[in-house]
């Protein structure tokens, strides 16, 4: 810390903004980006954040370029949280930044910048603020743009403990303004946002096929958060939350450490990629025998009933931590599945878009989804997925920042 930061571009010369549409500022010979004098912007650091039921994701811009007068006024204290945030992939005990998911070279409001993407367990909420009040962030910005619950849960804190106001946003508004924008922008990063999955039952790594989302409407979005939303997606300024349930990730986290005795979602994820759910549920050959139901469409390896074998001695006796976490996954992504396609059903709608960090290094999720999606409308329906899961409502934010 306290180190002497280089000027922002190291060459001097302007880092590249491949989305021509969006490049604002035209560059002069010296490399400076002009901007028009009379453009007052949000103070930096621009942040978004979306305080979540479990997660606290933390986005944050970090211009690459200022002009040199930018330079000259920036505070040191500005510096260090740069430095600190972009130098680091991990913060305290408990804060990680997704490096891989880093947006680079993105036009907001006339800057260039990379766009980073952090999350912490909201437990450590009150951490965050501690450091927040210590650090002084109140002495560079007045106001902060949250979305999530905890933007109300947390404002009171905010504004007495840190001196910092928060704007609160809508987390659906903000979770499809996010979707959207870094669908446009990732691939200026050379890669597609939106993908769906080839073969999902296929025991190889999953094949992902990129997905042209560009005019996606009308589509639902599922974001499985701790508990789930069901949003019906008609136009940009069209949309409404039909549905939801609370069996969601919180609910597969939650059952998985009573079950299994496991601490962490990875852990959660790891016990079930080793486990057999059959060991646990009851199928439906457990109960018609191997032709299953026919008249119904209902095949012998459909679960007739989640945990339905746990009633019996035996099959507890032979159920592994493994099984037990595999089944709890598989119970809760069913469930989910079943509300996407009644909804996708009855709204006439054929792309499912599935988000949240629930399918944060979950490829058993994903294909269950996918396979679901796939099987139940014959083919007509396509479950749709998104390389920032979780991020979605804390870009929203970010963007409410920088255009308010
Ligand atoms: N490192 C992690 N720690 C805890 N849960 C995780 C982690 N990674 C993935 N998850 C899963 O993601 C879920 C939280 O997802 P997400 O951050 O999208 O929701 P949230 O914003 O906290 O919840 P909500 O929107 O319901 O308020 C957890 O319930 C869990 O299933
Ligand atoms: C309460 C929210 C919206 C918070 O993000 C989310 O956790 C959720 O959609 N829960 C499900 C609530 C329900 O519809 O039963």
């Amino acid at each position: 810390m306290g180190d002497k930061d280089e000027p922002l571009s190291s060459s001097g010369s302007k880092p590249e903004c491949k989305d021509k549409k969006q490049a604002i500022y035209p560059t002069s010979k010296t490399g400076t980006r002009q901007r028009k004098a009379s453009l007052k912007r949000h103070p930096f650091p621009w942040f978004g954040i979306d305080i979540g039921g479990t997660l606290v994701k933390l986005v944050y811009f970090e211009p690459l370029y200022i002009t040199p007068d930018e330079q000259q006024t920036e505070k040191e204290s500005l510096k260090t949280i740069r430095k600190y945030l972009t130098s680091n992939t991990a913060y305290g005990g408990t804060g990680i930044r997704d490096a891989h998911l880093e947006l680079k070279n993105i036009n907001l409001q006339g800057y260039v910048g990379n766009i980073h993407f952090i999350r912490f367990p909201t437990e450590q909420m009150q951490v965050f603020i501690n450091m927040a009040k210590e650090k002084q962030f109140a002495a560079l910005i007045d106001t902060m743009h949250a979305t999530g619950g905890g933007a109300y849960k947390f404002e009171e804190s905010f504004l007495t403990d840190v001196n910092i106001r928060l704007n609160k946003l809508d987390e659906m508004d903000c979770l499809l303004k996010g979707i959207h924008f870094v669908d446009h922008n990732s691939d200026v990063n050379g890669h597609s946002e939106c993908f769906s999955i080839q073969n999902p039952l296929s025991n190889d790594p999953i094949v992902k096929v990129p997905f042209d989302f560009r005019n996606p409407y009308p589509y639902i979005v599922v974001n499985i958060g701790s508990g789930v939303s069901v949003v019906l997606v008609k136009s940009q300024e069209d949309y409404s939350r039909v549905s939801g349930t609370s069996l969601g990730g919180g609910t597969f986290l939650g059952l998985c450490c009573l079950l299994t005795g496991c601490k962490t979602f990875e852990e959660a994820i790891e016990l079930a990629t080793h486990g057999e759910s059959t060991k646990v549920d009851k199928l439906v050959s457990d109960i018609y025998g191997e032709g299953g139901y026919t008249k119904f469409g209902l095949a012998g390896d459909v679960v007739a009933s989640s945990f339905g074998k746990m009633n019996i001695e035996e099959c507890r006796q032979n159920a592994s931590k493994e099984d037990l976490a595999k089944a709890t996954l598989v119970t809760i992504t069913n469930n989910i599945g079943g509300i996407a396609i009644n909804w996708a059903v009855k709204e006439e709608v054929e792309r499912i878009v599935f988000v949240g960090n629930f399918l944060r290094v979950n490829p058993i999720s994903m294909r269950l989804l996918a396979y679901a999606m796939e099987y139940w409308s014959k083919g007509a329906m396509r479950a749709l997925f998104l390389e920032h899961e979780g991020y979605f409502g804390a870009v929203g934010a970010l963007l409410g920042t920088v255009t308010c």
